[in-house]
């Protein structure tokens, strides 16, 4: 599997270092203010009031970690209601109409969704996630993935969409910084009621004043009584809804097999550039691309021109086993059918298989289970407080103590710190400061995939030994090969990811990680690879053994810069 990889073994190579360390310079802050810091030097032990003093495990008034959002007294306007009801609209209303804003997204493509909508309505908005910096001439708006989210400036008003993801296993302890951290003077909230009652008792300790907002949905969602039953029922605007990357193709060669739509496909581990693309397509009514195979990446907030979704499957494995899916999952996906100003006024929702619909009918009519608890992370200061008393110990012990030893209030939880403590394990073996292993850390690597993994354990590696990290490119006139099976897709997505992490890495450690325009280069050709694989997939395109002259030519372009 990780063939492409190995053969291409050191694919990182570190050279002499002529500079050092201590450059080490975080564009992130976030994960370093829980003190009152705003760098990565450490502050007085000034803000933080936990329970019983220096305890550094104390967890329990998270809200005293941004004293600036606190000076500020904020009001904060909760927008609830079902799906495609308007709320991320009215937010946004405001947004656009003030002097500063942040908008702060649970995924990347909406961040661009919306950073769009701003520009298009000549409100210069900045894009800013974990690996894209798209900064606009005198742009006092900024549209961020939630991880980026800044909480050290001042802002006349915020929006932080799908405020629900607050109780996320993984994500969550993003949302509750951006809740308790982001300075505005106005803050916007959207997402499922099921939130409501845990964010009252959360800012109950804040100072700020909240009010809630209902909404209705827009336009009706009817669940049909009848099944799909067969494929050559499929009709321009369906959207078939599935969890792994083989059903994804599968259900597109059976959909084209008839010969009367092409389909898109959206799916997570697909590369967000590809991803944006394909769901441009399916958008656009010029194009042959009318139906949309596509996993929950789909699910939240999103506007796409989907007249009925189709559920494949109720079932999803999770990363750990293969259950039902939730009812908010279910009514996230549902919502993007017939979503309002579409050119689906009526949505429907359906599944596959006739057996599945009263668990789909069921999950409609019921409400979001009420949300208890927000997700926390240990900060870094914390943890570095911590370490000192436990001198002896590497990273993942210092991280997996404070875990266990940890004290919270009531609404908060600590979340899902596996992937964290696989990396600690890692790292551990470096010569690296701790900051720099928490940077690691907390960087966007997906430790249960191999190539992911190799490539982290490299750069890391290389850090610590040279100071300096350089990328070699991976993709030559050689290796120019488009995928032919979903096995050598799936590596490319890996390299992919791969790139990605660099990049992260080069915003974070910009002078050891010099070669990000090589990486972005190089990830652009990597996309257009896994584009070219999806074009090919479907039964029209006969597979040709070479690229076709326009590949060719956009591919090198982004190559002959560096060969
Ligand atoms: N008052 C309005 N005038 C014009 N268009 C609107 C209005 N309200 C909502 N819309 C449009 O309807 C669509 C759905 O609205 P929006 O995205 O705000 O819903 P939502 O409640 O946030 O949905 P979700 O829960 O799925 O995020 C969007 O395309 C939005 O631009
Ligand atoms: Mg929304």
């Amino acid at each position: 599997m990780a063939s492409f990889f190995l053969r291409r073994k050191l694919l990182f190579s570190s050279s002499s270092f002529l500079g050092n360390k201590d450059h080490f310079r975080l564009y992130f802050q976030s994960n370093f203010e829980c003190l009152g810091a705003a760098s990565n030097k450490l502050h007085p032990y000034s803000s933080y009031k936990g329970a019983t003093t220096n305890d550094f495990t104390d967890l329990t008034c998270p809200h005293t970690w941004y004293p600036q959002a606190r000076r500020k007294h904020r009001k904060v306007i909760l927008h609830v209601g079902p799906t495609n009801s308007g709320k991320t609209h009215h937010a946004m209303k405001k947004l656009e109409s003030s002097a500063s804003g942040l908008y702060c997204s649970p995924l990347r493509l909406l961040a661009w969704e919306i950073a769009n909508r701003l520009n298009k309505a000549k409100v210069p908005c900045d894009l800013i996630t974990g690996q894209e910096r798209d900064e606009i001439d005198g742009a006092k708006h900024k549209a961020v993935t939630v991880e980026m989210a800044d909480v050290t400036s001042d802002y006349q008003c915020a929006v932080i969409d799908e405020i629900q993801m607050l109780g996320c296993n993984t994500r969550g302890y993003s949302f509750t910084r951006a809740l308790l951290g982001i300075a505005a003077d106005e803050l916007h909230l959207c997402g499922d009621p099921a939130a409501v009652p845990l964010i009252q008792e959360i800012l109950k300790v804040t100072g700020d004043k909240v009010e809630i907002q209902f909404y209705e949905r827009l336009s009706p969602l009817v669940p049909l009584n009848v099944p799909l039953g067969s494929f050559s029922n499929v009709r321009t605007g369906d959207c078939i809804v599935t969890f792994s990357r083989r059903d994804i193709y599968r259900l597109k060669k059976k959909i084209e097999i008839h010969g009367k739509h092409l389909c898109s496909v959206v799916y997570g581990s697909l590369p967000p550039e590809t991803r944006t693309r394909q769901a441009s397509m399916f958008n656009d009514e010029s194009s042959e691309f009318d139906v949309l195979v596509a996993s929950d990446a789909i699910g939240m907030g999103l506007n796409l021109n989907i007249s009925r979704i189709i559920f494949s499957t109720m079932t999803k494995f999770d990363g750990f086993e293969t259950r039902d899916l939730t009812v908010p999952e279910i009514k996230q996906i549902a919502g993007r059918a017939g979503r309002y100003g579409s050119n689906f006024p009526v949505g429907e929702v359906t599944c596959i298989d006739a057996e599945d619909l009263p668990l789909l009918h069921s999950s409609l009519d019921a409400p979001s289970p009420i949300l208890e608890h927000a997700g926390l992370l240990p900060s870094f200061d914390l943890l570095y407080m911590y370490s000192r008393l436990h001198p002896d110990s590497g990273f993942y012990q210092v991280l997996e103590h404070f875990i266990d030893n940890a004290k919270l209030s009531a609404n908060y939880f600590i979340v899902n710190c596996d992937q964290l403590l696989k990396v600690a394990a890692v790292i551990d073996e470096f010569p690296l400061r701790l900051q720099e292993k928490y940077l690691f850390c907390i960087s966007p690597v997906d430790m249960d995939d191999e190539i992911s993994s190799q490539g982290l354990t490299q750069f890391a590696e290389n850090y610590a030994k040279k100071g300096l990290v350089q990328l070699r490119e991976i993709f030559t006139p050689g290796t120019l090969t488009v995928p032919k099976t979903p096995a050598a897709l799936k590596e490319l997505e890996s390299i992919h990811k791969v790139l990605d992490l660099y990049v992260w890495l080069s915003y974070r450690l910009e002078e050891s990680f010099p070669d990000r325009e090589l990486a972005a280069s190089q990830k652009a050709i990597c996309n257009l690879l896994i584009e070219e694989f999806l074009e090919r997939l479907g039964w029209q395109k006969p597979i040709a053994t070479r690229l076709p002259s326009r590949k060719i030519s956009r591919l090198s372009q982004h190559m002959r810069r560096y060969l």
